[in-house]
């Protein structure tokens, strides 16, 4: 048998960081989106008792580094599962970009995994599998908008933002979410009000929105590249409504409300960088089939 899963990006809308942990992972508090850029995973049943990845990326691992990997890997030792799979990813998301390629993989490698090996597992069940692979992979299980605690893996369903245009642009560089976390002084940084972004969502308030974007880590990844800042300047000058960085970076996302802009914006960026995107928000959260 054969299935396939989406597997969306994300983008942070808010981010903050609230003290080091004595496990070494940061406290945090951000508000996660999903958009319409996604990566396509095609699960199938495999004679051999393995586990196969099947990428075409050269920056993607095809052995046991890929989360996709490890999530079917959690599943086939935890369930006791027999049978061998294939996992083939048509990767659409930017590598190492700060819009959990990865961990959204794994997230529907989970998904997938369930339905093909007939597990009957609850999303909150895959999620809290997934808090064992990474820290952004129960976000993904859900989708959707959501407020993420902890190190992350507590989730908590917020509304959908208001309806608008989202770009994306990454530049070439790539950036370890380890090494930023391990850069950033709590003590010093620009916090965002979370409450603030979540009443904006309740009120359905585009501007509130945009004036409440702010990413803690964004100074730690700008002090170190500033392409990241001259592409937040630009998309600014060519008329997005509000720019941030998504997650460690390096990706910036710009919001736009009217359509009439995101061309002329699109069209600025794709003059000095490769990888700008035109997405929009998705609103529903995934569903077991
Ligand atoms: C930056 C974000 O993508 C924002 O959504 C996430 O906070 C990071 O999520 P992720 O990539 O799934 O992170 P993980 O794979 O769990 O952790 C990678 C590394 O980032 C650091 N890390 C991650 C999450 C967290 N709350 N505190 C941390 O300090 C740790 O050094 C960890 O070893
Ligand atoms: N399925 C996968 N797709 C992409 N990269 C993967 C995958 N599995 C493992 N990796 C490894 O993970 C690293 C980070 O990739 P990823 O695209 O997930 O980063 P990211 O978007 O910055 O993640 P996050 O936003 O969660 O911090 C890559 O350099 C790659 O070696």
């Amino acid at each position: 048998m054969k299935l396939m899963e989406k597997a969306p990006a994300k983008i942070n809308l808010a981010l903050d960081v609230l003290y080091k942990r004595p496990d070494g992972y940061h406290e945090v508090e951000m508000v996660m989106t999903t958009v319409d850029l996604a990566d396509r995973i095609e699960l199938s049943d495999l004679a051999a008792n393995e586990i196969r990845i099947i990428s075409h990326n050269r920056f993607v691992p095809d052995d046991n580094r890929n989360l996709a990997y490890q999530a079917a890997a959690l599943l086939k030792d935890r369930y006791k599962v027999r049978t061998g799979v294939s996992i083939s990813i048509e990767k659409h998301i930017p590598v190492a970009a700060g819009l959990a390629g990865g961990s959204s993989d794994a997230a529907a490698t989970l998904r997938g995994l369930n339905r093909l090996w007939k597990l009957g597992l609850t999303l909150d069940e895959l999620a809290e599998l997934g808090s064992e692979i990474g820290s952004d992979v129960p976000f993904c299980v859900y989708g959707g908008t959501a407020l993420a605690t902890g190190r992350g893996e507590k989730i908590e369903h917020l509304p959908v933002p208001p309806k608008c245009w989202i770009i994306l642009a990454k530049p070439t560089i790539g950036v370890s979410t380890a090494d930023v976390y391990k850069r950033l002084n709590v003590a010093d940084a620009d916090h965002p009000d979370i409450l603030q972004m979540i009443s904006a969502l309740e009120l359905s308030d585009y501007r509130k929105v945009c004036s409440n974007l702010k990413n803690v880590l964004e100074q730690v990844t700008l002090y170190t590249n500033p392409e990241v800042a001259h592409i937040k300047d630009q998309m600014k000058r060519f008329g997005a409504d509000a720019v941030l960085m998504s997650g460690s970076g390096p990706t910036v996302f710009g919001l736009v409300e009217h359509e009439s802009r995101v061309q002329r914006i699109y069209n600025g960026l794709r003059g000095f960088c490769d990888q700008v995107y035109t997405v929009r928000i998705l609103g529903e959260r995934n569903t077991l089939e």
